[in-house]
C-alpha cells in the first residue's frame, strides 16, 4: 500500500431493500489522519453505509477498499484485522470487569500470541503499561478501578471508545459518539477525539452539528443515500444546497 494513499476508498456504493435506493452510488475517500464527518437528516442512509463498511450488510454494486485492498466482499472479523475499528450506538460493556480490566483485556485481545513472548509476570505489565497508556487522557484515568456498571452513561462511551483504540485501528467508524452526552461529557468527547488524529482516521456519524464542525477536516452530507456535497466546514457551511436539503432552507447551518 502507498502510505501517503487514502485508508479508506468507497466507490458507486449501492444498496437497495426492494424499491428503495439506501445508498445510491455512494464515492467517498478518506486520507490518513482526518476525520471526515457523514452528515444527513434522519433515514438519509448514513447507518446503512456504515453497516456496508463494516460487514455487515452486502451492497448491490460498487467497491469498498481498505489501504488500498478491495475488503468489499470480506468478512467483519477480516477487515477488522486490516485495521477497521467501529464503536457502535448503544453500549456494550461487560459490566462486572472495571474499566482498567475492560482496557487490559482489549490490549490482551490484539497482542495475543505475542505476549508469549514474554513470561507471565513481564506479560502483564506491558498488558498493564499499554493500558494506562490508552486510558491517558481521556478523563477515565482515575477511575480505572471502578466497575463499568458504576460509570456515568458519557463514561461509557469513553471506555467503549478507549477499548476499539487498544487494537489499534487504522479507521474507527464512530457512530454517534456524542448520543446521549451532556454538554460537559460532549466538549469532553471532542477533546479525546481530537487527540486521536496521531493514531487513527475517523469516519464520524454524528448529528451534533456543534461537535462536527469542531472536529471535521472534510464533512460529507449525505441526502436520500447520495453525497450532495463533501467540503471543508466552511464549504459545507456556505452550501445552499445543503442547508435546503438538510435543514428545509430554513435557517443557517450552525
Ligand atoms: N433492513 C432494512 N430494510 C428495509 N429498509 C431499511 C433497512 N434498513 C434501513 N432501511 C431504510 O433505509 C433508509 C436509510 O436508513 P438508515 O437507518 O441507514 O438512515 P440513517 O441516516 O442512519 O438514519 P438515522 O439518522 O435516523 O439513524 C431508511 O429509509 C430506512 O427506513
Amino acid at each position: 500500500m502507498n502510505a501517503n494513499g487514502p485508508i479508506l476508498q468507497i466507490e458507486g456504493l449501492e444498496k437497495r431493500f426492494g424499491g428503495l435506493t439506501a445508498t445510491d452510488g455512494v464515492t467517498l475517500d478518506l486520507r490518513p489522519g482526518e476525520i471526515h464527518a457523514l452528515i444527513g437528516p434522519n433515514g438519509a442512509g448514513k447507518s446503512t453505509l456504515i453497516n456496508q463498511l463494516c460487514g455487515e450488510l452486502a451492497p448491490d454494486a460498487g467497491t469498498i477498499r481498505l489501504m488500498g485492498r478491495d475488503v468489499t466482499h470480506l468478512p467483519t472479523h477480516a477487515r477488522v484485522a486490516l485495521g477497521l475499528g467501529r464503536t457502535f450506538q448503544v453500549t456494550s460493556l461487560l459490566d462486572d470487569c472495571t474499566v482498567g480490566e475492560s482496557v487490559a483485556l482489549a490490549v490482551q485481545a490484539h497482542a495475543g500470541g505475542n505476549l508469549r513472548l514474554w513470561d507471565r509476570a513481564k506479560g502483564r505489565r506491558v498488558v498493564q503499561a499499554r493500558a494506562e497508556a490508552l486510558l491517558a487522557g481521556t478523563g477515565l484515568e482515575d477511575r480505572a478501578g471502578v466497575p463499568s456498571a458504576d460509570l456515568s452513561h458519557g463514561e461509557r462511551k469513553q471506555l467503549e471508545l478507549v477499548m476499539a483504540l487498544a487494537l489499534e485501528p487504522a479507521l474507527m467508524l464512530l457512530d454517534e459518539p456524542m448520543a446521549g452526552l451532556g454538554p460537559v461529557e460532549s466538549q469532553q468527547m471532542v477533546t479525546v477525539l481530537r487527540g486521536l488524529r496521531d493514531q487513527t482516521a475517523i469516519l464520524l456519524v454524528e448529528h451534533d452539528m456543534e461537535a462536527v464542525f469542531a472536529l471535521a477536516d472534510r464533512i460529507s452530507v449525505l441526502v436520500y443515500g447520495r453525497i450532495i456535497a463533501t467540503g471543508s466546514v466552511e464549504e459545507i457551511r456556505d452550501n445552499a444546497e445543503v442547508r435546503e436539503a438538510y435543514l428545509g432552507g430554513e435557517d443557517e447551518l450552525c
